[in-house]
């Protein structure tokens, strides 16, 4: 087995939550495994470093399973950490997008000043369903001017096809 195999024997899948019909995927059960953690971060890393060949001013995480794995790859990179947070959370000025996800709907803020025009971003999270989420974020980081290399997520579900909804390259590690 290989050591991202190993990662994707740790993911729990929970039927019906939080609602009926979702098959969620519980990414905590890795965190009680820092050779797992360390599995991940370190695939990341070497990922970006081999692939991605420009200057990767800053890591934006998505509220809230994103912040587990922005922040490390974040400081493994030498990048800013910038966070989306869902809405009411950020101080000071915000832009903000409302979504759709796979069980419900929210809203995502960003402050004005977090990313500066021309910066080169990654963003991260822990999955991508419908991309609902992941796009309101890149407009978001657009809409301060930032450029999208690439979106990151620890995992995808690939039969809802989320990243169609998205313009920048999409990497994903474990799939279903
Ligand atoms: O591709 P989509 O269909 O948009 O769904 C993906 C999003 O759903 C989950 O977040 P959730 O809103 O449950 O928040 P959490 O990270 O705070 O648990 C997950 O962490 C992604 O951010
Ligand atoms: N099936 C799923 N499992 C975990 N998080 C999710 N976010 C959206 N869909 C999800």
């Amino acid at each position: 087995m290989s050591d991202i195999e190993k990662v994707k024997s740790l993911i729990r899948t929970i039927p019906d939550f939080p609602k009926k019909g979702i098959s969620f995927k519980d990414i905590f059960p890795i965190f009680q495994d820092p050779t797992a953690v360390e599995t991940l971060i370190s695939y990341l890393v070497n990922h970006v470093n081999t692939t991605i060949n420009e200057k990767v001013d800053v890591i934006v995480g998505l509220d809230a399973r994103g912040f587990l794995f922005g922040p490390i790859l974040a400081l493994r990179l030498g990048a800013a950490f910038v966070p989306v947070r869902k809405q009411g959370k950020l101080p000071g000025e915000i832009i903000s997008a409302e979504f759709v996800k796979e069980y419900g709907v929210d809203i995502f803020e960003l402050q004005k000043e977090a990313i500066k025009p021309g910066q080169n971003v990654i963003i991260v999270d822990d999955l991508i369903a419908t991309g609902g989420t992941a796009h309101a974020a890149g407009n978001l980081v657009e809409g301060s001017g930032g450029k999208i290399l690439e979106y990151i997520f620890i995992i995808e579900l690939i039969d809802l096809n989320g990243k169609n909804l998205l313009k920048a390259p999409v990497h994903s590690i474990i799939r279903y």
